[in-house]
């Protein structure tokens, strides 16, 4: 064989991308993983590593070749029983995936969402009104936790009784995409009493008649779901809606706290709290990591993946990829995020994504009133979980106005 007909060598590396230290920073692994080739095996689980933008991009949008249905974490749903049923839209592709993505796009899209613009940006004044009594707090319990938490089981219509479940669920389920390691261990004995709440939430009799909820069971009276559909259509707002803006909003403020001159912009311009968001996304993207299944022999990057393996696509190391971002480890709001992949890309990509702007975009309006200055105030701590990025504290120090 001449030298041009060796087939190229697949890169291969040992590294457990869900082991502890990875997770508590993975920004050396993903350098090593965009560096090593544009696929990558990844030894420790049996599975091909995407970290490159453009093949991150790629896979994300071709849903026929990379599906969905056979599960988006570690464990194929071809061959073994998912800990739950399903999702209708995470875990499912066209055409079962269609109509529970149209009732979505339409339930939590921006149209329906201007109701609720007047009520969030007075309850984040309000939270950030009394937050601000101190000068020193946890911004990850004081604001990332808590404003998501006062204004989205609300707009979903849920009971106040039993919304402490809503946190450790969304964990659990995270950490379930993940291989079954100590972290998936640590949520297991408490799952069922978590699911028990989430699942009889999502009931049409336990939801108020005037929340997403009923939206979703309006559709279904309707005929665009069926009746059978509709409970699991809320169940996937309870399981991505929480932790992940709750995450995202870790990330803003860490940005914020550890950027003055990035703050001092956003004041000046308080229309820059979007793109300040995205930027934040992209920058920490909360949700690091996605599978998907090959649905036949396919060659990416002259790497032939065979039928039913696993894809690990790195959104957080796609993000990062100076092949496609000027400068990428910086958080800079003079840049346009819009491209990046932390909602995700393709028939998948957040259908929440207008909800967690519009958290964001409350909560930071706020704060840019009546914030002067944001730093940290002692080193914040990581919590791990293996699919998000993810603050567990973080004490900052406000110098206010
Ligand atoms: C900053 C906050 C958020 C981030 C970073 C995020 C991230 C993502 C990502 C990466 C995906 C794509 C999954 C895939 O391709 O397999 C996704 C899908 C999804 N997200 Fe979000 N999400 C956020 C907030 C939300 C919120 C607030 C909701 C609900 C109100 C939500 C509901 C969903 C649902 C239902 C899907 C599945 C969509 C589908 O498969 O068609 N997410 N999200
Ligand atoms: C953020 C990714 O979106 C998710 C995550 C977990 C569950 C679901 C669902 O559809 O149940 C969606």
């Amino acid at each position: 064989m001449t030298e041009t007909d060796t087939p190229p060598v697949t890169a291969s590396l040992d590294t457990d991308p869900f082991a502890p230290d990875v997770l508590a920073n993975p920004l050396p692994l993903q350098a090593r993983l965009r560096d090593a080739g544009p696929v990558v095996y990844l030894e420790s689980h049996g599975v091909h590593a995407l970290a490159r933008y453009e093949h991150v991009h790629a896979v994300l949008s071709d849903w026929q070749t990379f599906q969905s249905a056979a599960g988006v974490g570690l464990a194929n749903f071809r061959e073994e029983k998912p800990w739950r049923p399903p999702s209708l839209l995470l875990e499912a592709d066209p055409p079962l995936h269609d109509a529970p993505r149209a009732v979505l796009s339409r339930v939590l899209g921006p149209r329906a969402l201007r109701g609720l613009r007047q009520a969030w940006a007075e309850d984040a004044r309000a939270l950030v009104d009394q937050v601000l009594r101190d000068t020193e707090f946890d911004a990850v319990t004081a604001l990332a936790q808590a404003f998501p938490l006062r204004v989205f089981p609300d707009a979903v219509g849920l009971e106040e009784e039993g919304r402490h479940h809503l946190l450790p669920y969304g964990d659990h389920a995270f950490n379930a995409f993940g291989p079954p390691n100590a972290l998936v261990d640590k949520g297991a004995p408490h799952i069922a009493g978590h699911a028990e709440w989430v699942n009889g939430q999502c009931t049409r009799e336990r939801l108020a008649p005037d929340g997403f909820g009923a939206a979703i069971w309006a559709a279904a009276d309707r005929g665009d779901v069926t009746a059978e559909q509709a409970p699991l259509i809320v169940r996937s707002l309870l399981t991505a809606g929480v932790d992940t803006t709750v995450h995202a909003l870790g990330a803003l403020l860490y940005a914020f706290a550890t950027h003055p001159e990035q703050w001092r912009r956003l004041r000046a311009d308080p229309g820059l709290a979007r793109v300040a968001f995205d930027e934040a996304v992209r920058w920490e993207s909360p949700v690091q990591t996605f599978f998907r299944t090959t649905t036949r022999d396919v060659e990416i990057a002259g790497t032939t993946v065979p039928d039913g393996g696993k894809i690990l696509t790195f959104l957080g190391a796609a993000n990062r990829d100076p092949r496609r971002w000027d400068d990428p480890d910086s958080f800079d709001l003079t840049r346009d995020p819009s491209a990046h992949v932390g909602f995700g890309m393709g028939i998948h990509q957040c259908v929440g994504q207008h909800v967690a702007r519009l958290e964001a975009e409350s909560l930071l309006t706020a704060l840019a009133e009546r914030v002067e200055e944001i730093e940290l105030a002692g080193a914040p701590r990581r919590h791990l979980n293996n699919t998000l990025r993810a603050w567990g504290s973080m004490p900052v120090r406000v110098r206010t106005v």
